[in-house]
C-alpha cells in the first residue's frame, strides 16, 4: 500500500527564503511604507535567518500592528447582528480541509445510506430567516456546499435539462434528490426578509451557478443581485496560490478564477470581504503572496473590499489531519503573526477581523491587540467549524460582545455588514440587544434560557 503523502514529503516552488533582513522590514512596518512579499516573509516568520518563532522579536511585530490599527481605525471593535443561513452541506468537490460536506450521494432518494447533512427548501430558508429578523438581526451569511441539482434560475434549469452530460458537469436533477434546494434565485429571494442584508456566493458557488452555459461571472452575479443578493463573502480564497490548491483543494477554481469572480461581482456593484484559509500545508512565502494578491485586487476593485478575515485552519475532523499529511493547525503564535501581517500589509483594507469561532474569546481577544479591529457577527449556527472539530460554539450575544470588549478596554460598536452604520454601545445600559436591524428594537436576541437555532435540531 502507499503511505500517504505527509507534510514532509511536499516540496513546494515558493519557499520563505528571501534577501531582506527582519529588521529593515519591521522598520517599513513601523513607518507605514508599503510592505513587499520578503517583507511579510521576514515578519510572518520573525526573521528567516533564525529557526521557528523568536518571541522578543513577535512582539515588536505585533506592537507595530496595534499601532497601525489604531491610527487606522481607532479604540472602536465592531461586531455585526447576523444569522448563518447554510442551505446545503451536499458537495462532491472533495476538499481535503472540509467536513462540512457531505457526499451528495447520500442526499438521493434512491440510496441506502441515510445522510448525515441536511438541505434546505427556500422555505425552510425564509422560516429560519424571519424568526431571527424578528430578533434583531439584519444580516444573513449563507455559504453552501455545492449541491449538483443546484441552477442559478429557471434559465440555467433549461440548460443543464438539455445538457448532453449532465455528469460531466455536476449535476443531476432536482427529482432525484430527498430535498429539492431550487435555484439560487430562489433561495436569495427566500432569504431576502424585510430588506434584510444578504451575504451569500463565493466565488466558488458562483461557478456552481455558470457551469454547463458561457456566462460570464459578471452575468452570474448581476442575475444573483437582482434576486437580492448584496455582498459576496471572500471564502473559497483558501491559499490564493495554485501549488497549495493542488493539494488542499484540487477540485476548486484556480487562484486566478478566484480572482476573476470577485471582480466581476464588484463591477457589478456588490461590496466584498476576503478571506485567508492558513495553518495547514502551505508556509509563509504562501501566505504572504496571498496578502500580495489581495492587496492587488483590492486596487483593482476601487476599495471593494470591506474586511479581511484570516481563518485559522481547524483540523480535527478533516481528511488532512486524518490521512496524516497534517499534524495539526496553526500555533497562537501563528494565529497572532497571521493577524499582525494581514494588518500591515493590507494597507488598502481598513478592518481586519478576529474570529471567535475559530479562536475562541481569549485568543479572540488578544487578536484585538494584534491587529484586529472587528469580533465578527451573532451567527445564532454554526456548521463549518463545528463540523471540523471546532469547539467555540455558534453564538455570541450583543451582552457577550459588550462585556468581552469592554474588558479589554476598547468601545463596543453594532455595525452593518458594510460599516457605514455604526452604533456605540453604552456598557452601562440594562439589557442589549441589536438596534439596526428592521425589526431590532434593543431587546436580546435570545430570551433567557433559549438556545441558538441548530442545523441539527
Ligand atoms: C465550507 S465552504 C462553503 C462554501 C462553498 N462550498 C465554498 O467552498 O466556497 C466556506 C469556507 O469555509 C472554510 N473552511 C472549511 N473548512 C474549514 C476548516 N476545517 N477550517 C477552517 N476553515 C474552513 C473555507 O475557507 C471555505 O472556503
Ligand atoms: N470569521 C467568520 C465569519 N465572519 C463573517 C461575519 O460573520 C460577517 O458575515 C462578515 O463580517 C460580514 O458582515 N463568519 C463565520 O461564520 N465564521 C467565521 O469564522
Ligand atoms: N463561513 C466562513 C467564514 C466567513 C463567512 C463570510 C465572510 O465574509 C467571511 C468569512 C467560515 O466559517 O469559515
Ligand atoms: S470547502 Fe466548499 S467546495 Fe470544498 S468541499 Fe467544503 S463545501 Fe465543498
Amino acid at each position: 500500500m502507499e503511505r500517504p503523502v505527509t507534510e514532509a514529503d511536499l516540496t513546494f516552488e515558493h519557499v520563505p527564503e528571501t534577501d531582506q533582513a527582519f529588521e529593515n522590514a519591521l522598520e517599513k512596518a513601523r513607518t507605514g511604507e508599503r510592505l513587499t512579499v520578503d517583507d511579510a516573509i521576514e515578519l510572518l516568520t520573525t526573521g528567516t535567518d533564525t529557526d521557528g518563532i523568536d518571541d522578543a522579536r513577535k512582539e515588536l511585530v505585533l506592537e507595530a500592528a496595534d499601532h497601525r490599527r489604531a491610527d487606522v481605525v481607532g479604540e472602536e471593535v465592531t461586531f455585526v447582528a447576523n444569522l448563518n443561513n447554510n442551505v446545503t452541506t451536499a458537495c462532491n468537490v472533495g476538499c481535503l480541509f472540509c467536513n462540512f460536506k457531505d457526499a451528495a450521494h447520500t442526499f438521493e432518494r434512491e440510496t441506502a445510506v441515510q445522510t448525515a447533512g441536511f438541505t434546505k427548501t427556500p422555505e425552510e430558508s425564509r422560516e429560519i430567516v424571519t424568526d431571527a429578523v424578528s430578533r434583531g438581526i439584519y444580516e444573513v451569511t449563507s455559504v453552501s456546499g455545492l449541491h449538483p441539482a443546484f441552477a442559478l434560475d429557471e434559465e440555467h434549469r433549461e440548460i443543464l435539462d438539455s445538457h448532453p452530460d449532465p455528469k460531466e458537469i455536476n449535476y443531476k436533477p432536482p427529482e432525484r434528490y430527498e430535498t429539492d434546494p431550487e435555484t439560487y434565485a430562489a433561495q436569495l429571494e427566500a432569504m431576502s426578509v424585510d430588506g434584510v442584508h444578504v451575504h451569500s456566493m463565493t466565488p466558488e458557488e458562483a461557478y456552481h451557478a455558470k457551469r454547463g452555459t458561457d456566462w460570464s461571472y459578471e452575468e452570474v452575479y448581476s442575475r444573483l443581485a437582482d434576486a437580492g443578493l448584496d455582498t459576496v463573502p471572500g471564502t473559497a480564497a483558501e491559499i490564493l496560490v495554485d501549488e497549495v490548491r493542488d493539494v488542499i483543494c484540487p477540485g476548486k477554481i484556480t487562484t486566478d478564477g478566484w480572482l476573476e469572480a470577485m471582480e466581476a461581482a464588484a463591477t457589478v456593484g456588490l461590496g466584498l470581504t476576503a478571506t485567508i484559509m492558513y495553518g495547514h500545508v502551505e508556509n509563509e512565502a504562501h501566505r504572504a503572496m496571498h496578502l500580495e494578491r489581495v492587496r492587488e485586487l483590492q486596487e483593482r476593485v476601487d476599495g471593494a473590499i470591506t474586511e479581511f478575515v484570516p481563518l485559522s485552519f481547524i483540523h480535527q475532523n478533516t481528511p488532512l489531519f486524518e490521512h496524516g499529511v497534517v499534524d495539526g493547525g496553526a500555533s497562537q503564535a501563528e494565529d497572532e503573526l497571521m493577524i499582525a501581517v494581514s494588518r500591515l500589509f493590507l494597507d488598502n483594507i481598513d478592518h481586519i477581523q478576529s474570529s471567535w469561532v475559530k479562536y475562541g474569546d481569549e485568543a479572540g481577544l488578544k487578536m484585538l491587540h494584534c491587529g484586529a479591529d472587528d469580533f465578527m457577527g451573532t451567527i445564532l449556527s454554526e456548521e463549518i467549524t463545528k463540523r471540523a472539530g471546532g469547539e467555540f460554539g455558534e453564538f455570541r450575544s450583543v451582552a457577550d460582545y459588550v462585556e468581552l470588549i469592554s474588558s479589554i478596554g476598547r468601545v463596543p460598536v453594532e455595525r452593518s455588514t458594510d460599516y457605514e452604520t455604526r452604533r456605540v454601545v453604552d456598557p452601562a445600559a440594562s439589557s442589549f440587544g441589536p438596534e439596526l436591524g428592521p425589526k431590532a428594537d434593543g431587546t436580546p436576541l435570545l430570551a433567557g434560557g433559549e438556545r441558538p437555532v441548530s442545523a441539527d435540531d
